[in-house]
């Protein structure tokens, strides 16, 4: 198999720079007339691979959603991955584990290990326990030809308190986590499988992206208040590697299977116009 940051590259050329997140609020849960229940986590989640998983790059569950219902919500989980696979997109598991080393095996196991019932393409992290204490995840994404996205500037309004901070040699906390990616990507081609998130939202913030050699994922849009068009501002140049992600914009056009594809098919489209002009 293919590392993931090649696998990447191949899915947003043949289906378009998107991720679409599985993010089942109650209130959107209401709006499918569905019940804040297994059941209604169930026909979601089933609902939305159905309509785009066959068209959209990347499919980003937020495990927060299943875990909620427990073990049968972790079930619903394992059936998603399952359909997102079969429908050929690839997933990224937005679960931002971090903890000490060796814990972080234990969740390296858990979902980038090709036999657990919730391995999937890729995951997020957080690195606020060290970035180095995430190196069993990474060792693990290697073996296994996965993906890490690690938390580097947020979409939220509170993430710059922290990530804005400066370390004891002048650069911010979140320049340093870039910096550590970016050396975990030295020499990838055409991209590696290291990838860092960078909210959508947070404008021009002066720090450098250029050398990540690693797929940006770009929460925020749409319901956060980020727009295609700021994309520039937050990533310069160099659009190439950015992974835009909408989850309850494109998700309130549903239940609708076609008014959900139709959704998924704007917000890829207009990210388009901007990162391949
Ligand atoms: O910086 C971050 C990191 C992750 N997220 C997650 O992305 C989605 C955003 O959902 P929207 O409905 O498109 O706002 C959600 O799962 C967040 O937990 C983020 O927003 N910002």
């Amino acid at each position: 198999m293919e590392p993931f940051g090649a696998r990447l590259v191949r899915a947003m050329v043949e289906r378009g720079p998107l991720c679409v997140g599985v993010d089942p609020h109650p209130s959107l849960l209401a709006a499918w007339g569905l019940t804040d229940s297994v059941d209604g986590l169930a026909r979601f989640s089933d609902g939305v691979v159905a309509a785009v998983g066959d068209r959209v790059a990347v499919i980003k569950p937020q495990s927060a959603f299943f875990e909620k219902y427990g073990s049968r919500g972790i079930a619903i989980l394992e059936s998603t991955i399952r359909q997102c696979r079969e429908a050929g997109a690839l997933i990224l598991l937005d679960v931002k584990r971090g903890d000490i080393g060796s814990t972080m095996q234990a969740y390296a196991s858990a979902y980038l290990d090709p036999s657990s019932p919730l391995a999937v393409d890729a995951v997020t992290a957080s690195p606020y326990l060290g970035v180095g204490s995430l190196a069993p995840l990474f060792a693990t994404a290697v073996d296994h030809h996965a993906g890490v996205f690690v938390l580097a500037l947020t979409s939220n309004p509170e993430g710059a308190g922290v990530q804005h901070a400066r370390s004891a040699d002048g650069r911010t906390v979140a320049q340093t986590v870039v910096d550590e990616i970016s050396l975990l990507n030295a020499g990838a081609t055409p991209l590696g499988s290291f990838g860092i998130v960078v909210g959508a939202t947070i404008g021009r913030t002066g720090h450098e992206l250029a050398n990540v050699n690693g797929p940006m994922l770009a929460p925020g849009l749409g319901a956060q208040g980020g727009a295609p068009a700021g994309l520039r501002e937050v990533f310069g140049d160099d659009l190439s590697a950015v992974l835009p992600s909408y989850s309850r914009e494109v998700l309130g056009a549903g239940p609708d299977p076609g008014a959900l594809r139709a959704a998924a098919e704007r917000a890829r489209d207009a990210c388009a116009a901007v990162l391949r002009p």
